[in-house]
């Protein structure tokens, strides 16, 4: 009698009424969570191949770099012709589900000789640092999804309380320890980042590792136990020795790199009276003010400026898939009359 209403269950709540999107989420859920729905959504889903975490991107004939989305049976086809197991397929990790319901999965190949996928699929393994920047909206972010969620289970492979190996689920949205029980579910790490204005100005810094001229707005993991404010007040201070008056939300944004952090951007304001910066030179190398016109002027670089001998350094700030772009942008944006 089970079954009939497992049935009955997965094709009611698909058939009642829901917006698209409700039940694109509802239907992702369930793949995240029933395995035997995540084995059917695999047949027919859509598959993004890594090796050893770089994306596999093709070129189009106008030189636009894509994020090929494989069906399941192509690759299939390209793990036989490679005399693969086809159970790699097991291996796959959900992503996310597109606007036609259609499952997508990520599948990390680097047990397989690098070229011979290249050849089969006609494209090249990229670094997602690279990739990233070759790769526009939404392929950049799905790519830094994928390679978060196939780093986490490459990195997450035993209990960290018993050393026991742990076992995924089918869509592997989560990892448990037989043993000590302890379920694992792939993690962000909250930043702060801010943008600081006087009013007229805005604030920027650099670190050191930061190529040469680029300066961007402050940045800083949360601590635990601290609210989203508490750690951005706290990092203003640390870095440059300012005190924050004011907060407003903008937005967020997954950032990949150098681990999965989970970008939280805000607008911040500081008393004009008080904007004597006081560097904190083991965090960042530099923190200065801009005008409008530097930051605008900045804003219209697009790619990292050559450094030419003798030429006084061009200050630019980070590309628009990045943040902290769009808060450069917000205030600049709000400023100009
Ligand atoms: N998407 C964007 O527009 C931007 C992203 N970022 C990212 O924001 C992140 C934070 O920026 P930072 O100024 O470097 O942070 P930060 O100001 O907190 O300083 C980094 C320090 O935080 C500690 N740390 C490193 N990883 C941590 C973690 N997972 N949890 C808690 N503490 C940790 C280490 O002591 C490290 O020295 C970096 O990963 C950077 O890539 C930074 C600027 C722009
Ligand atoms: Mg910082």
């Amino acid at each position: 009698m089970l079954q009939p209403l497992k049935i009955l269950f997965r094709t009611n709540w698909m058939s009642r009424s829901y917006s698209s999107y409700v039940s694109r989420m509802r239907y992702l859920n369930r793949i995240k969570e029933d395995d035997e729905v995540c084995q059917t959504a695999l047949q027919s889903g859509d598959i993004f191949l890594f090796h050893k975490l770089a994306p596999l991107l093709q070129q189009t004939g106008s030189g636009i770099y894509q994020f090929p989305a494989l069906q399941a049976e192509d690759v299939k086809g390209i793990l036989e012709n490679l005399g693969e197991d086809k159970e790699m397929m097991k291996d796959s990790v959900l992503i996310n589900c597109t606007k036609q319901n259609k499952a997508q999965f990520c599948l990390d190949v680097g047990s397989i000789e690098q070229s011979a996928v290249e050849n089969l699929c006609g494209g090249t393994f990229i670094d997602l640092r690279k990739a990233f920047f070759l790769l526009r909206e939404p392929e950049a972010p799905l790519a830094s999804r994928g390679q978060a969620l196939l780093r986490w289970h490459q990195t997450n492979v035993f209990c960290s309380s018993t050393g026991q190996p742990t076992h995924r689920n089918q869509s592997g949205s989560q990892r448990v320890c037989l043993s000590s029980g302890i379920t694992y579910y792939p993690k962000m790490s909250p930043v702060v980042i801010t943008l600081v204005s006087d009013g007229k100005r805005c604030l920027l810094g650099r670190q050191a590792t930061f190529p040469q001229g680029m300066y961007s707005a402050l940045a800083g993991f949360c601590d635990m136990g601290e609210t989203m404010e508490e750690t951005l007040c706290r990092e203003i201070a640390e870095e440059v020795g300012l005190e924050v008056e004011s907060i407003r939300y903008s937005g967020s944004q997954h950032w990949p790199f150098p681990q999965s952090s989970l970008m939280v951007a805000c607008h911040a304001t500081v008393n004009p009276d008080n904007t004597q910066i006081r560097l904190d030179t083991m965090e960042l190398e530099d923190a200065r003010w801009f005008s409008l016109e530097e930051v605008q002027e900045a804003l219209k670089i697009k790619t990292p400026p050559r450094k030419n001998e003798g030429q006084p350094t061009v200050f630019w700030v980070p590309p628009n898939h990045a943040i902290a772009n769009r808060l450069i942008q917000e205030w600049a944006n709000q400023l100009q009359p």
